[in-house]
């Protein structure tokens, strides 16, 4: 093998994972707000699922390659297992599809729970239907190229982000996030909070709303923090 072809990484714990998945992209980057990560570790916003229900947090296995070349992805498929996501460094690349439906239907068939992509893929209509959650910057119908070697399990930058094997990667609606293995804890109960805090407020708010509607009298709607801005 390929001295840059590695195996997968360890398997983040499956309480991790069970905790993130209540959660949204957006509740997990207020957990990383405070963490000097480039970008907070959210991807490029053109990264974006084929299909909006689609989400998904895994561990992640990584593919770096160019050029439109998925050779290293074939080859990472099929060593993957089960519990994993395979986010795909492909620096963008517009000229070809990496993959399409029969590609993301081995992926499935491996029990990968999603793939991360920046670049391309095709077959849109087979990908909704196959409905494992795929991530991409859009579609080019042109084929892949079959080149190599490319990376496997190596660490990437894929779409502004640093991704390492074995990181918690999340996405949805909103896109993708990845979080660094050795900060999980601390991200997930600072994105915990802040979910308890949005409770409270979105209370106030319809409380607030209701008031008005019935003409009663209503203390200002402002959060506390801003009223504590505003007259600093
Ligand atoms: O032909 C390819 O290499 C990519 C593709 O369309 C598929 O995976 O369905
Ligand atoms: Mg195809």
């Amino acid at each position: 093998m390929n001295e840059n072809y590695l195996k997968l990484p360890q398997k983040i714990d499956e309480h991790f994972i069970e905790r993130a998945k209540k959660l949204s992209t957006a509740n997990l980057a207020d957990g990383m707000a405070s963490l000097s990560i480039r970008r907070g570790g959210c991807m490029d916003p053109e990264i974006l699922a084929v299909d909006e229900k689609m989400r998904f947090c895994a561990t992640a296995a990584t593919v770096e390659t160019e050029d439109g070349d998925n050779l290293p992805i074939h080859i990472a498929i099929y060593q993957a297992e089960p519990g994993y996501a395979l986010v795909v460094d492909g620096k963008g690349y517009r000229d070809r599809a990496y993959m399409g439906d029969l590609m993301v239907g081995a992926s499935k068939a491996v029990g990968l729970e999603a793939v991360v992509l920046d670049g391309y893929v095709r077959d849109k209509e087979g990908l909704k239907s196959l409905n494992l959650p795929v991530f991409a910057r859009g579609y080019m119908q042109r084929s892949p190229a079959k080149k190599g070697p490319g990376k496997i399990n190596t660490p990437i930058l894929c779409a502004g982000v640093e991704v390492f094997p074995g990181d918690l990667i999340c996405g949805d609606y909103d896109g993708v996030i990845v979080i660094p293995k050795e900060h999980i804890e601390k991200v997930l109960k600072k994105a915990e909070d802040k979910v308890a805090y949005e409770e409270k407020r979105t209370k106030a708010i319809e409380e607030y709303e209701k008031n008005r509607l019935e003409g009663k009298e209503t203390a200002s709607l402002a959060p506390q923090w801003v009223s504590e801005m505003i007259n600093k």
